[in-house]
């Protein structure tokens, strides 16, 4: 079941024209990774998928729904939960007000200590340090706080820019591992990565970007085995 699809999508800023004409879909449990240099669009396709800037032309449709029109808030409401890339942790406040603050937009009535607790099961150190501000967070860790954050929605789809930005290798590997887990339970994501070689591994499709534009559409499995891209980005002759 094709849970997400962008048509032909045009986003600008003033004379600026960031994504010129994008169409890509997301199945349910698929992950899909947009891959490409600065400047491509990426942020600004996915920006657009969450509502956060308006669409100039094109469609954000959403379990076969159109829901290009739709405010970002409706749009977390139906299921689409977006991480930016400046991860939008609350350095003031506690790990776990950090996260009960994300369960706000839960529906009255919903257990929020829950919702927490669920978030974090693939994050036991963060879960360990409730009551610990923020601000002591490494990088890793506060994307994985970013990430919780958007999990105490419960979201069907969650929607990652950058996860790996700054981040050392070894942060990245139990990063990279957090989110296949979150994949193994059918989450669907669709993620802006420049690792490429941390977005093969986790994707099913990748997009290439630039210029605003869909260069290609590439399978991680043939990317895999293809000796020049294994050089290039794996560093494996
Ligand atoms: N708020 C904005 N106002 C004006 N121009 C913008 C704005 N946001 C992005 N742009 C421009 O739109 C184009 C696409 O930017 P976008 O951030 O979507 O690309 P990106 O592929 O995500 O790159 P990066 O990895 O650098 O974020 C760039 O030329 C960028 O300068």
């Amino acid at each position: 079941m094709t849970l997400l699809e962008i048509s032909d999508l045009h986003v600008s800023y003033g004379p600026i024209d960031a994504v010129k004409g994008v169409s890509l879909s997301v199945e349910r449990g698929g992950v899909v990774a947009i891959v490409g240099p600065n400047g491509a669009g990426k942020s600004s396709t996915l920006l657009a998928v969450q509502g956060l800037v308006r669409a100039r032309s094109g469609s954000v449709r959403w379990r076969g729904t159109d829901i290009t029109g739709w405010a970002p808030e409706r749009r977390a409401r139906a299921g689409i939960s977006f991480v930016p890339e400046s991860r939008g942790v609350f350095r003031t406040l506690s790990i776990g007000e950090n996260l009960r603050l994300a369960g706000c937009a839960l529906a009255p009535g919903a257990d929020v200590s829950e919702r927490v607790h669920l978030a974090l099961r693939h994050f036991p150190a963060l879960a360990d340090r409730l009551s610990e501000r923020a601000a002591v967070l490494s990088g890793g860790e506060c994307q994985q706080l970013a990430i919780g954050r958007a999990l105490v929605a419960a979201p069907e789809l969650l929607v990652l820019d950058e996860p790996s930005l700054g981040l050392a290798p070894v942060v990245l590997d139990e990063l990279f591992a957090a989110l296949a887990a979150l994949r193994g339970e059918g989450l669907t994501i669709l993620l802006v990565e420049q690792n490429v070689a941390r977005a093969v591994k986790l994707a099913d499709h990748l997009f290439s970007m630039r210029g605003g534009v869909i260069e290609r559409v590439r399978e991680p499995a043939e990317l895999l085995r293809n000796p020049s891209f294994r050089a290039k980005h794996l560093g494996m002759g």
